[in-house]
């Protein structure tokens, strides 16, 4: 696969092929100023794995550890699901931290922009990396929130394997299953974790069913929970057949019990156990013909039998081929569960090998992330995750090669490994090997320096922030020369709005939030155009006729075709000098100046006077094209989001009556324990600030999940009044 391609070994002369995340700048700055050949140790950081003291005990061993032994994994859920939470407790078992830090006193590891630690919520991701029983886990934290799906994007192609935490208490919900199908489509081996086994209303029936149905996954059961809610206090290890106990004294957790569930002292508990294993045994011996060779044969009278081992190596098979996902659970928060889970990133989850990488790749600088701290290495084995500094061109999803040869060999083997059924013809797209799929912004608004003297100040930070962020847009308005922001959220804005006043000390002002629309088109029309103009003493002489026309391709890219007579002998660069013109005349569509989408170009003639430069081609195309659009009938689109707020009941028909009110549709509502659970359509325009509004209907008690569904055509009244607000007219 392409995403596979990541692996490096440093030399100290060559590059060739490495993934780039790029980190906030401020982050890795401030970490630089700090890098000694030690790490510095902070906030109750315990030593770092195999350093003593100040000391850097046989630093390659620590470096270096068999690529059996490397776990590289993502922590992804939805919002609020408990990620950082388990994160913390991860770090602190595996003596990473010394004490166990609280999204909600905001002293965690990984969240340590101040936004995060402030709001309580992951913005950006955050690597870190422990020891677990012999094993190297690289772990990435990633946000949960809708606004952030770039991030967590950018994180999956590089992982080897996940953790998915729910809350077990509501399940599968909105965002887990955007982030699950981000995974299907890196192909990234799971676990699940139901966290939060303590609360009111917590149901791993509930979770476990919501996996099978809407994730489409076959959930393995490995443990069964020791009580839900306020008497959750432990789990059964269902494939040891053993009662794992948590000391309801112990503050931190680490004080657990593991026995064996005997038929004297737990009868019930053992009958019930040892039906869920048997049922686990012929679940994986129905994904796994070698495990079912072995049931059948050996232990087919009796699966009690059966080895736990052998059990263990078939769901491991079945995990890595992502037939089915183990199950656990636990409660992060009140330090249950979280050990068993560590154990099972180590024997469930793959290492890098058995990812079929084959690339081994080098690279000149590096560091070993421990979150905001770093420590500089010398070399780093196959399997890895690690920075590199200094690169001041990259931008997050680049891919950095050697030489251009070898990035296309590689390129072309991922293609044919990949079973990519186009070919790519631009050579410039087939160097670039897998790329993170950008979302579209919705929302956008002007943002102003202080003084006209720091608008260079400001452009230097938004060109520093988007190229960590590429789902943040940046443009010029041509006709009030302001800058623009696009993002994919409120929040979203408001935190780049926030970190150019922290990390770049300027203090900017933001116009009001607006919606991203678009246009189309409703018929098909024709147009011609010439541009005849002479520069210095040289003519440049353009005739184009051509035909916009409404086609359904959900996109904003037009479909270009050429009538024979044009497309016979026309130059390759003639060719890039229309498509550009089109490009450039479909981002600004004739009724709002927003991007046209679900339109075809028909060049039928064109007719190039011989000199005339490729930019006058493309503007006479641009402005034929603005010429046709203009006569077409038109349509603004608008984006609709997919809703999903939680409700208890007493608050559902306040919620639903102001959603009515909010052009929304609702979809379907269901019951989840005391909670109903609205699912439905809204225009973004209607949603902004949704949230506050919530709040106050509810009295807080209501959650809600966002995402882009589709752009949808604009009833007629309500175009009207969207035109008039802005002063146009259709
Ligand atoms: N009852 C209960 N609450 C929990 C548990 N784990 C986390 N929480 C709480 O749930 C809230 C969200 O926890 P986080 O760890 O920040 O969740 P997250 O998934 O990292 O959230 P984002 O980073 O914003 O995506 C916090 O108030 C936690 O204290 C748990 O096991 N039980």
């Amino acid at each position: 696969m392409l995403s596979n391609l990541r692996k490096f070994v440093v030399s100290h002369k060559k590059i060739p092929i490495l993934h780039v995340n790029n980190m906030c700048c401020s982050k890795m700055r401030s970490s630089l100023q700090r890098l000694k050949p030690h790490v510095p140790l902070g906030r109750n950081y315990s030593s770092l794995p195999g350093l003593i003291g100040n000391d850097i005990k046989s630093l390659h061993s620590v470096i270096n550890p068999p690529i059996t032994k490397i776990r590289n994994i993502g922590i992804m859920a939805h919002i609020d699901a408990g990620k950082t939470t388990t994160t913390e407790r991860i770090l602190y078992y595996s003596g990473y931290t010394r004490s166990l830090g609280d999204v909600d006193d905001g002293d965690t590891v990984t969240d340590f922009m101040a936004q995060e630690r402030e709001r309580g919520i992951t913005i950006q991701s955050a690597a870190v990396t422990f020891d677990w029983k012999g094993y190297r886990v690289n772990l990435i934290d990633t946000p949960g929130h809708v606004d952030f799906t770039l991030e967590v994007e950018r994180c999956l192609r590089v992982l080897d394997g996940a953790v998915a935490v729910f809350d077990a208490s509501a399940g599968v919900e909105a965002q887990t299953l955007t982030v699950w199908r981000q995974a299907d489509k890196h192909k990234i081996p799971r676990i699940c974790f139901l966290n939060k086994m303590d609360k009111t209303g917590a149901s791993f029936k509930y979770a476990v069913e919501s996996i099978r149905e809407k994730l489409k996954a076959k959930p393995l059961l490995l443990q069964l929970p020791l009580g839900e809610g306020k008497a959750f206090k432990g789990v059964v290890d269902v494939v040891n057949k053993e009662k794992l106990l948590w000391n309801p004294n112990s503050d931190d957790g680490k004080d657990f019990v593991r026995n064996p569930l005997l038929e004297m002292s737990d009868p019930e508990l053992l009958k019930e156990t040892t039906e869920a294993r048997n049922a686990l045994i012929e679940q994986v011996a129905d994904l796994d013909d070698e495990f079912a060779d072995l049931v059948l044969g050996e232990f087919s009278e009796n699966f009690d039998l059966l080895p736990a081992e052998k059990l263990q190596t078939a769901i491991r098979r079945v995990t890595l081929a992502q037939t089915a996902v183990p199950v656990l659970c636990g409660s992060a928060l009140k330090n249950k569960g979280v050990q068993p889970l560590l154990d099972a990133v180590t024997v469930y989850l793959p290492s890098p090998e058995e990812r079929n990488y084959e690339f081994l790749e080098r690279i000149s600088r590096l560091l070993l992330p421990f979150a905001d701290q770093h420590i500089e290495i010398p070399s780093l084995t196959a399997g890895n995750i690690a920075l590199t500094v200094g690169l001041k061109h990259t931008a997050t999803g680049d891919t950095i090669a050697s030489s251009k040869s070898s990035a296309l060999a590689a390129a072309r083997r991922a293609e044919t490994e990949g079973g990519k059924k186009h070919r790519r013809n631009n050579e410039a797209e087939r160097l670039l090997l897998a790329g993170v799929e950008i979302p579209e912004p919705v929302f956008f608004c002007t943002i102003e320096p202080p003084s006209v003297a720091k608008q260079p100040d400001l452009d230097y930070a938004l060109k520093c922030l988007q190229r960590e962020d590429p789902s943040l847009k940046v443009k010029l308005d041509a006709d009030s020369g302001q800058t623009v922001l696009c993002g994919m959220g409120e929040l979203h804005i408001e935190i780049i709005h926030d970190r150019i006043k922290r990390e770049y000390g300027l203090e900017t002002y933001l116009g009001p939030l607006q919606v991203a629309y678009r246009e189309t088109i409703l018929n098909a029309v024709r147009a011609t155009d010439t541009l005849d103009r002479t520069l210095g003493d040289k003519r440049h002489l353009v005739t184009v006729e051509l035909e916009v026309k409404p086609v359904e391709t959900a996109s904003v890219m037009p479909v270009i075709e050429y009538a024979g007579s044009v497309s016979e002998d026309l130059p390759t660069a003639s060719q890039e000098a229309i498509e550009n013109g089109i490009h450039s005349a479909c981002l600004q569509g004739p009724l709002l100046g927003s991007p046209v989408q679900d339109v075809a170009v028909a060049v039928h003639s064109l007719i190039i006077h011989p000199g005339t430069s490729t930019t006058m081609i493309s503007a006479c195309v641009s402005r034929c094209i603005q010429k046709a659009l203009k006569k077409a009938d038109k349509q603004v689109l608008e984006p609709l989001m997919k809703l999903e707020v939680t409700v208890t009941r007493d608050y559902l028909s306040l919620v639903l009556a102001d959603l009515a009110q909010r052009r929304g549709t609702i979809q379907e509502i269901q019951t989840r324990q005391e909670n109903k659970i609205i699912t439905g359509f809204v225009p973004l325009a209607e949603i902004m600030g949704y949230s506050t509004v919530l709040r106050t209907l509810t009295s807080g008690s209501a959650t809600f999940a966002l995402e882009l569904s589709n752009y949808e055509a604009m009833n007629p009244q309500d175009q009207t009044v969207l035109l008039g607000r802005s002063g146009l007219t259709q």
